[in-house]
């Protein structure tokens, strides 16, 4: 039986670099991967999304451009170039990472799916057949999440499509029916009508974007009305029936029923832990009350010498989150510091178009908590640079301590809201309040100058 230092299992966003940098630190290390290397973010999330929606983008970037005063006549969609772009995209990436960790000294990356059966002991089922039982003095669980699947009558009858499965379609849908109204839901949803599809989405809370603001979310449902996008909202799908090409559904509003009919059929209606393979219970690590992995700040499971990163341990699911248990990983486990993973300020971007930058908390959270707050709010249609540019579409939105003046939290819907919200986060790191953000000279016309106006209407 083999014994290392270190086992990781799950070749995710923390797990990746994780692995490399304990065997590089003197610890005999493994990597037990069961599909490939690069998790969600590689193979089935970030990326592939992003360079599918670039293509999207560019489509409605064609026809809108006859607003600009250019027009390029009629456009086609080459889905098996997007497709294959998407690919190519991915197998680098993947292909990259798994060489940097086959030409790691004293690191074995093992193809296969990973059990406990003992304390500090996993039985491998290996990818190419067998099994191998590994032992190890300290593990590291990356397992990720994984689609819910509702409990919804006929639906394992239909071929309905995942957020990983619909980037393997050969073809566009007709008709495509999402349930949820998440990030999936929205960024899938918008690509596909531009790509052609004609799009539901159905949402059985009475609003979409629940932890968003109101104003937000409002902003976000004009916009994907203006694409033809159908937002039904307070409505569930209760049956799913299959009839030759046709998926037919019953819906359910506030009590009134509909039957539709749709050609496609995507589950958006968010993820749960990746962790039945895993055997937890053997190895005496224990789950929290929604069933991911309870760990401490330290990112300690309940069974000394386990740890938890990324995803599978609860709290934002995002991948600069997982990067980030890795580094405090790293400084605790190798170099013996102290480590916390509370109060870390978390950053996240929706990457619809335009995108959906937030940082902190929402006015919503704010008043809720009680908290002393003014709150800045600027249309783009206002904003000098998203006039020039054609695109006066979404917001921007600072909440701010209203003795200190200090940013507590910021949503930027705009072209390049990632980047616009990350310059608010900067000054949240840094203490810079918004009477020095207001007061800054920033090059015009940019977007970060709007910063400037945002913070005016304060005064
Ligand atoms: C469609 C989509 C789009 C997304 N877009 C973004 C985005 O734009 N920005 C962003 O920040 N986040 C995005 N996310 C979320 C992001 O992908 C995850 O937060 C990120 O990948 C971190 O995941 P992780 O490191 O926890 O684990 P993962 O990346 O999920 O990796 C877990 C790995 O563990 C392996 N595994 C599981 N069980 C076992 C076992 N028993 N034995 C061996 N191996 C096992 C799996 O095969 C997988 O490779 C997106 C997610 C999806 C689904
Ligand atoms: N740009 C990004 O960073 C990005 C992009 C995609 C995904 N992600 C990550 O993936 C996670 C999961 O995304 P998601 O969109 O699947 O989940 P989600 O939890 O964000 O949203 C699911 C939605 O589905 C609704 N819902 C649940 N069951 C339903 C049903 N039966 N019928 C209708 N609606 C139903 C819920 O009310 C909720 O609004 C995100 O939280 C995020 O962490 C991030």
């Amino acid at each position: 039986m083999r014994h290392y230092d270190a086992i990781v299992i799950g070749a995710g966003q923390a797990g990746t670099p994780l692995c490399r940098k304990l065997a590089e630190s003197g610890l005999k290390t493994a990597l037990i991967e069961k599909r490939w290397v690069g998790g969600t973010c590689v193979n089935d999330g970030c990326s592939p999304t992003k360079a599918m929606v670039a293509s999207a983008k560019a489509a409605w970037s064609a026809r809108h451009n006859e607003t600009l005063g250019v027009s390029v006549g009629g456009i086609t969609i080459d889905f098996d170039e997007i497709l294959d772009r998407k690919n190519s995209i991915v197998h680098t990436m993947r292909g990259s990472s798994e060489k940097r960790i086959l030409n790691t000294a004293g690191l074995d990356l093992i193809y296969g799916t990973a059990r406990f059966t003992g304390r500090k002991e996993v039985t491998v089922s290996l990818k190419d057949g067998g099994s191998e039982t590994l032992t190890a003095d300290k593990f590291f669980l990356n397992t990720g999440l994984q689609p819910v699947i509702p409990d919804i009558e006929g639906i394992h009858s239909i071929p309905y499509l995942t957020s990983t499965t619909i980037m393997e379609l050969s073809e566009i849908p007709e008709h495509l029916l999402i349930l949820g109204s998440g990030y999936i839901a929205l960024e899938f949803g918008q690509m596909f009508a531009r790509f052609g599809s004609k799009v539901t989405i159905v949402e059985r809370a009475k609003r979409i974007l629940k932890k968003e603001d109101e104003d937000i979310a409002e902003e976000v449902v004009k916009i994907l009305a203006r694409e033809d996008i159908e937002i039904l909202t307070n409505t569930e799908a209760i049956q799913f029936a299959q009839s030759g090409h046709i998926i037919a559904v019953a819906l359910e509003t506030e009590g009134r029923r509909s039957q539709r009919s749709y050609t496609h059929v995507l589950v958006a209606a968010g993820r749960k832990p990746q962790l039945q393979e895993l055997g937890l219970e053997t190895a005496g690590v224990a789950l929290d009350k929604k069933g991911y992995i309870q760990v401490n700040a330290q990112l300690e499971a309940t069974a000394e010498g386990v740890y938890a990163l990324g995803d599978v341990k609860g709290g934002p699911a995002f991948t600069h989150v997982s990067y980030d248990d890795y580094r405090l990983i790293i400084q605790h486990v190798v170099e013996q510091k102290q480590i916390s993973i509370a109060d870390r300020l978390v950053p996240y971007c929706m990457f619809m178009d335009p995108q959906l930058g937030r940082v902190g908390i929402t006015e919503q959270e704010a008043r809720e908590r009680g908290f002393d707050i003014k709150v800045a709010v600027l249309k783009n249609d206002s904003v000098a640079r998203s006039i020039e540019t054609g695109d006066e579409r979404g917001m921007m939105k600072a909440i701010v301590d209203a003795q200190t003046g200090k940013i507590l939290g910021a949503a930027v819907l705009a072209e390049q809201g990632g980047e616009i919200v990350t310059i608010l986060q900067m000054a949240m790191i840094g203490g810079i309040t918004y009477q020095q953000i207001r007061n800054g000279v920033f090059a015009h016309p940019t977007y970060a100058e709007s910063l400037n106006n945002l913070f005016m209407t304060l005064d």
